[in-house]
């Protein structure tokens, strides 16, 4: 049972100057332990926890071009909602994430959307950007793993490219790393896994609207 006890710590991130320069720098940061085992093992137990009418098939893109297609995406995804207790706490931590971020960066986010994924074993998300210039909102992308004990022959990594197409990181999707990184900028891909693989995906989003659409289409 959740309890109004639940708060999750103050963000490494915030604090970690360092963390803040890599992104300034690089356009993306890696993060472990940006959460406690403690906390993400809740996030984990609660996310093993729904029904799958809680659930939804992840699609791609938004609005009237929203489409699911399992040849590109394969994930169940669940929008964080502040109308529960875990899930509000996700969204504040993010938010004083967001408050820590336009302190130091001016990045000027203004708000922030996330929903949790399950990948299924030997499911996957192909080679995509999530976000395209000038035609969507989201500006830093956030994933956040639950998976507890992840091991490389799991598989499941998350692989970001570079502009060239190289690979520049090969991440395990292990319980408590973070990953920010600028939305339009980096194509990346989720392999396939031989676990169950749970995490928080985001975006801090722009108050711009495009073309008389406050929350455009990807
Ligand atoms: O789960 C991950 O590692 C990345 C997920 C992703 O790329 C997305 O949901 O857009
Ligand atoms: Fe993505």
């Amino acid at each position: 049972m959740l309890t109004e006890s639940i708060e999750f710590s103050t963000t490494a991130l915030a604090a970690d100057a360092r963390v803040l320069e890599q992104l300034a720098t690089d356009g993306y940061v890696i993060v472990p332990n940006f959460m406690s085992s403690e906390h993400c093992q809740r996030l984990y137990s609660y996310s093993l926890g729904l029904g799958p009418h809680q659930w939804q098939q992840a699609g791609i893109g938004r609005a009237d071009s929203y489409t699911t297609n399992s040849a590109v995406r394969q994930d169940k995804i669940r929008w964080l909602s502040s109308e529960y207790l875990l899930e509000q706490r996700y969204l504040q931590l993010m938010e004083r994430l967001r408050l820590a971020l336009n302190g130091a960066l001016f990045m000027g986010l203004f708000d922030y959307e996330c929903h949790l994924a399950h990948y299924p074993p030997g499911a996957f998300y192909r080679k995509h950007l999530d976000a395209f210039k000038g035609r969507s909102n989201r500006l830093l992308s956030t994933v956040l793993y639950l998976n507890d004990d992840w091991q490389p022959q799991d598989g499941g990594e998350l692989v970001i490219y570079g502009e060239h197409g190289q690979v520049l990181e090969t991440i395990l999707p292990q319980a408590g790393t973070l990953v920010v990184f600028l939305s339009d900028e980096f194509i990346h891909e989720v392999k396939a896994g031989r676990r169950d693989r749970y995490s928080i995906t985001g975006w801090y989003r722009l108050n711009t609207s495009i073309g008389g659409v406050v929350d455009p289409t990807l």
